[in-house]
């Protein structure tokens, strides 16, 4: 029996089912990869917006990690909301003390509907302890500017924020270029020397709830499964591009994306 590919998510919980540890775990098993998950704090969140945060205590986050990593050990792991330092501190400790190496840091900030789900004092916890830990850290434009005090607008701007945000510690960096203005889509990664540029159409659609968890915790699979950075950067922009197209249109707010994916 082949060894099946394992992946964990540190991740807040979404109740609505779309972003968060359900998006990632949906994703993994989607893309036939075991899902694990270390709960970093509870939302009670629908498509309209984040009505409540409940951070977990630090030990909870911590402990469930090293149960996890102690018994089933993980082939790749993907960071999401962590809320505060004291839980980006214990998290990177245990990173570090797993040796976890393919470790996807998806710098979760701001919730679509303006919640804020990273606290402005843990900023500097994320960019000293956890992103020099990241094999790839994938942040939107908005997260790019914040970690870099840059303005980020543009193609040209997403590879001047990459260059000082590699320079942060990160091995690799994705910028998620759904934020751009304009009919075209352009996501950036920059390997420390060269830049490869995955452009496509913007579907043009309210239901994009998730959509940078869901990239990530694709990406986070194919690392799982040994697929090189680039190919597996290739497959989850395929992956996102097909859920967001095929979006199952639910909720009044931004709608999830389709977790159901079929992509090559
Ligand atoms: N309307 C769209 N059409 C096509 N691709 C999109 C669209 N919106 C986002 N994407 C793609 O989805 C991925 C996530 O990008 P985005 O900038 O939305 O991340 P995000 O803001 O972190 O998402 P979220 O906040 O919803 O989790 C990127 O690969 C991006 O190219
Ligand atoms: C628990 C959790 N994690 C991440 C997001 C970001 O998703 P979005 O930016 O689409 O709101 C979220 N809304 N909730």
């Amino acid at each position: 029996m082949q060894t099946i590919a394992k992946a964990l998510t540190i991740a807040g919980s979404d109740s609505g089912g779309g972003a968060g540890i359900q998006a990632d775990l949906k994703t993994f098993h989607q893309l036939g990869v075991y899902g694990m998950s270390a709960i970093t704090a509870i939302t009670a969140q629908n498509t309209l917006g984040v009505a409540g945060v409940y951070p977990l205590p630090t030990e909870a986050v911590s402990h469930q990690m090293r149960e996890v990593l102690r018994d089933l050990g993980a082939d790749a792991a993907k960071t999401g909301m962590l809320f505060d330092a004291a839980i980006i501190k214990a998290v990177s400790e245990e990173i570090r003390t797993f040796g976890l190496k393919k470790l996807v840091v998806d710098p979760v900030m701001i919730a679509k509907g303006g919640a804020k789900l990273l606290l402005d004092e843990a900023i500097a916890a994320l960019k000293t302890d956890l992103l020099p830990l990241a094999e790839v850290v994938t942040p939107n434009l908005p997260e790019a500017e914040c970690m870099t005090g840059m303005e980020i607008r543009t193609p040209e701007e997403m590879r001047e924020g990459a260059r000082a945000i590699h320079a942060l510690g990160a091995r690799n960096v994705l910028m998620k270029g759904g934020h751009l203005e304009g009919d075209t889509v352009v996501d950036i990664l920059f390997d420390g020397t060269n830049f490869y540029e995955l452009a496509h159409e913007r579907i043009q659609t309210r239901h994009t709830h998730g959509t940078g968890c869901t990239f990530s915790a694709a990406l986070t699979a194919e690392l799982a499964k040994n697929t090189p950075l680039v190919g597996a950067v290739e497959k989850a922009n395929r992956f996102i591009f097909e859920a967001i197209k095929t979006a199952p249109q639910i909720g009044g707010g931004h709608g999830p994306t389709n977790h159901w994916a079929v992509v090559e």
